[in-house]
């Protein structure tokens, strides 16, 4: 057997308690979460696996397979059917587990199924976690769904909970690599606004090719309008209707990318996108969960400030932001946000 090399360092374990683990985004995240893709190679990971009691040994099936891997990185893997036990510690959580849409619903038509889920978890969450847990919101509707989650862990700072967009930063990232037939890694600031829906507005305004400026041709509006802007929004139905399934290696793969900067810090020179609560920048209303291009540093989020929107630019994001106002008002009407969130 080879011994590991005497210098070798390793860091406090990080909790991270999956929801529906024993769904297909579970199944996609566990194991690359496992081998060590969040935190890096020298930070052990315990998972904490929570499911409703129907999805339990699908869980446990995982855990099996977790175990088989002999992930050295792995400390633990539990399974629960109950919420404050799995939030139990936690530093990450993180919140698949709510019903999939399939071919022919918006996200917003989740709203009831899914909006239920997150009053409890929420409050689990602020009851039992640990002190500086993070919160990443991914089951759908998912910036609505962060709302609700926040407004009902009154002990934890705002800025703790957030909702992923960065399933849609990346396929922006990928669309704009096969426009300009470059790696994705040569383009930076791209910007995901407003809602995980297909109102959001991914803007290209700021985005630099190997540093440099869109300019003339690259800028070509029809397409931007008319391809790019339906192609990226739409990408989630795109896939259901050619997979037979919502997406699920892709948002895995998102969720390790938020997780992953949000702890190790956005590079320089470059942001990315996420669903941050709104305190009113860039005209937005406050008191939604509103995708933003930000930075990460210091274990948090920061809205990247002061960038010029055009009136166009504007007045998508106005579109989006309707939509988190109309899904705010309607989990309201469910009752589902306590009185002074109304
Ligand atoms: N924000 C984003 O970028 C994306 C969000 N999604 C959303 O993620 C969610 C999960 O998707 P999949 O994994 O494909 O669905 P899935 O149906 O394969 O798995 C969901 C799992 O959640 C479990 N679950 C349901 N209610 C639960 C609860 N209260 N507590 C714990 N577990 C619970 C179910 O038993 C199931 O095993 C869906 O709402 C989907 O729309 C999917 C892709 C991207
Ligand atoms: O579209 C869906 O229902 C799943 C999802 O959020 C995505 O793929 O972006």
């Amino acid at each position: 057997m080879t011994e590991r090399p005497a210098t070798t360092q390793r860091n406090q374990p990080v909790t991270v308690t999956v929801t529906g683990a024993g769904g297909q985004i579970g199944y996609a995240l566990l194991f690359r979460a496992a081998a060590g893709a969040m935190f890096g190679s020298h930070t052990p990971v315990r998972l904490r696996l929570l499911e409703i009691p129907a999805g339990v040994r699908a869980a446990h099936g995982v855990a099996l397979e977790l175990d088989d891997c002999a992930f050295p990185l792995l400390a633990s893997v539990d399974v629960f059917d109950e919420a404050d036990r799995a939030f139990d510690g936690t530093d990450v959580a993180v919140l698949v587990g709510a019903r999939p849409r399939t071919a022919g619903m918006e996200r917003k038509d989740l709203l009831a199924a899914n909006a239920g889920i997150f009053g409890p978890q929420g409050r689990a969450i602020n009851d039992n976690a640990g002190d500086d847990v993070r919160i990443v919101v991914v089951g759908n509707p998912a910036n609505t769904n962060a709302l609700i989650a926040s407004a009902h862990a009154p002990d934890i700072p705002v800025d703790r909970f957030t909702a992923l967009t960065r399933l849609d930063h990346n396929r922006a990232l990928a669309q704009l690599s096969h426009r300009f037939g470059v790696d994705t890694g040569h383009i930076t600031r791209m910007a995901i606004w407003g809602n995980h829906s297909n109102t959001q507005f991914p803007d290209v305004s700021n985005v630099a090719v190997k540093g440099s400026p869109l300019a003339g041709s690259q800028l070509d509006r029809a397409w931007l309008r008319d391809e790019f802007i339906p192609k990226v929004a739409d990408r989630g139905a795109e896939i259901i209707a050619v997979r037979g399934a919502s997406s699920a290696a892709s948002a895995a793969n998102a969720i390790i990318d938020h997780v992953h900067d949000w702890f190790k810090g956005t590079p320089a020179g470059d942001w990315t996108s996420a669903a941050v609560m709104s305190r009113g920048e860039y005209g937005t209303p406050a008191g939604v969960f509103c995708s933003f291009p930000v930075t990460a540093s210091g274990g948090a989020w920061h809205i990247v400030p002061d960038l010029k929107m055009s009136d166009e630019a504007r007045s998508r994001l106005a579109i989006s932001t309707d939509e988190l106002l109309a899904e705010r008002a309607a989990v309201a009407e469910l009752g589902l946000l306590p009185v002074h969130h109304v």
